[in-house]
């Protein structure tokens, strides 16, 4: 039997089944099977074209990486090559873009670099069309632009959802908060800190056993699903903040525009006219989650024309000590600091494991 076969099989004994207390535990299996074959389908085989789940090759530059992805001519390269000044062909007829084409957008004085990506189709994780090299690319970005054309039915935006998903990407996401340590003996044991509405004890012990892990200390920390705690034990996973670009607004009504504005995580744009595209730049800049800080050499003004840029959870005083030279953490007694950081107005004294935040002015004061 094929594993497309066999995905079908599960899931159709899936809808036969009734959720109840008797048909947990198996329930519970048969999710994490389903789960099992689908990574199957992923792993590079004789069946299936469009090549091995590996990525095109794009070396990495810049502080973070923005990934394009959507189906054909939605104005991906449209958009790409106004936002970095490099061309990426377009056109108004499908699969223009057949390879990553890289670029470097210069935000709030970070460069960020932008991959235009071929577009994908349904089925594009199971090897249809470049499908599967564009989603390993994806799966390496700091952050993801669906990119949807208004015209077009938001279905469309579901399709590239689940073959994103399908690929271990989870979408505005945090890693769930669940920690699975395996022991000798002992058989499971669940520890939850919050009530659990969403999955029974049965179905985590079915998930467990189906991946041979039959002790373990469970420790529960959020109202998790099934889904999400096979993502835990299966730990390939990446969690990834992602925008949906609706584009071409230009060609559609203020009363369609508002309906729009209710998808969460969205920003109406049209790459073509440049309309709001200062908001998707915005937007853009705080799913990335950087840090910018302005140098004050002592006694002067400070320098608003070239920030040193951090990555949030590496931003302390050490880490912009770091980013200047080497040496100067070792040479400073302390660190004045203004801004959203600073207590006071007038800046605060602070040490090496202070923590900076965006647009904070600091000075270093040696030894
Ligand atoms: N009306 C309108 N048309 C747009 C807009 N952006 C792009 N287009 C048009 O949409 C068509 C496709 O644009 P591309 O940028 O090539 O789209 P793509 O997503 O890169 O397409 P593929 O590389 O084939 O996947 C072109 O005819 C563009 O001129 C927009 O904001 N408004
Ligand atoms: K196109
Ligand atoms: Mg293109």
């Amino acid at each position: 039997m094929s594993t497309v076969q066999r995905i079908k099989d599960i899931e159709d004994e899936m809808a036969r089944t009734q959720k109840n207390k008797n048909t947990n535990y198996h329930l519970g299996q048969l999710k994490a099977k389903l789960s099992k074959y689908k990574k199957e389908l992923l792993t590079p085989s004789s069946s299936g074209g469009g090549g091995p789940g590996v990525g095109f090759d794009v070396a990495k530059t810049g502080l973070a990486s923005v990934g394009f992805i959507g189906f054909p001519s939605v104005g991906k390269s449209t958009l790409m090559s106004k936002l970095t000044g490099t061309h990426s062909e377009t056109a108004a007829y499908e699969f223009t873009t057949l390879t990553t084409v890289p670029g470097t957008m210069n935000v709030f004085g970070a460069p960020i670099q932008v991959l235009d990506l071929p577009g994908i189709i349904e089925g594009a994780k199971d090897g249809k069309g470049r499908g599967r090299q564009v989603i390993a690319v994806s799966r390496t970005c700091n952050l993801i632009f669906i990119v949807l054309d208004v015209l077009k039915p938001l279905n469309d935006k579901g399709v590239i959802e689940r073959e994103l998903e399908g690929f271990g990407i989870r979408l505005n996401q945090s890693p769930p908060n669940i920690s699975v340590k395996k022991k000798e003996k002992g058989g499971i044991a669940i520890t939850n800190t919050v009530p659990l509405t969403k999955i029974e004890p049965e179905e985590i012990k079915a998930v467990l056993s189906e991946y041979k892990i039959p002790n373990a200390d469970v420790m529960i920390r959020e109202d998790i699903s099934v889904d999400q705690l096979i993502d835990v034990v299966e730990g390939n996973r990446v969690y990834i903040p992602c925008i949906y670009c609706l584009n071409k607004i230009d060609a559609i009504s203020i009363e369609e525009l508002d309906l729009l504005y209710q998808i969460p995580n969205s920003v109406p744009i049209s790459s073509s006219q440049w309309l709001n595209v200062d908001e998707l730049i915005d937007i853009m800049w705080q799913r990335l989650q950087l840090v910018r800080v302005y140098t004050r050499p002592k006694g002067r003004a400070p320098d608003y024309t070239a920030p040193v840029v951090l990555r949030k959870g590496r931003c302390t005083v050490e880490h912009f000590a770091h980013a200047i030279h080497k040496e100067i953490a070792k040479q400073l007694k302390y660190a004045v600091v203004w801004g959203k950081s600073s207590k006071h107005p007038r800046g605060q004294k602070v040490g090496l494991d202070h923590i900076l935040e965006d647009e904070d002015v600091l000075c270093l004061v040696k030894h």
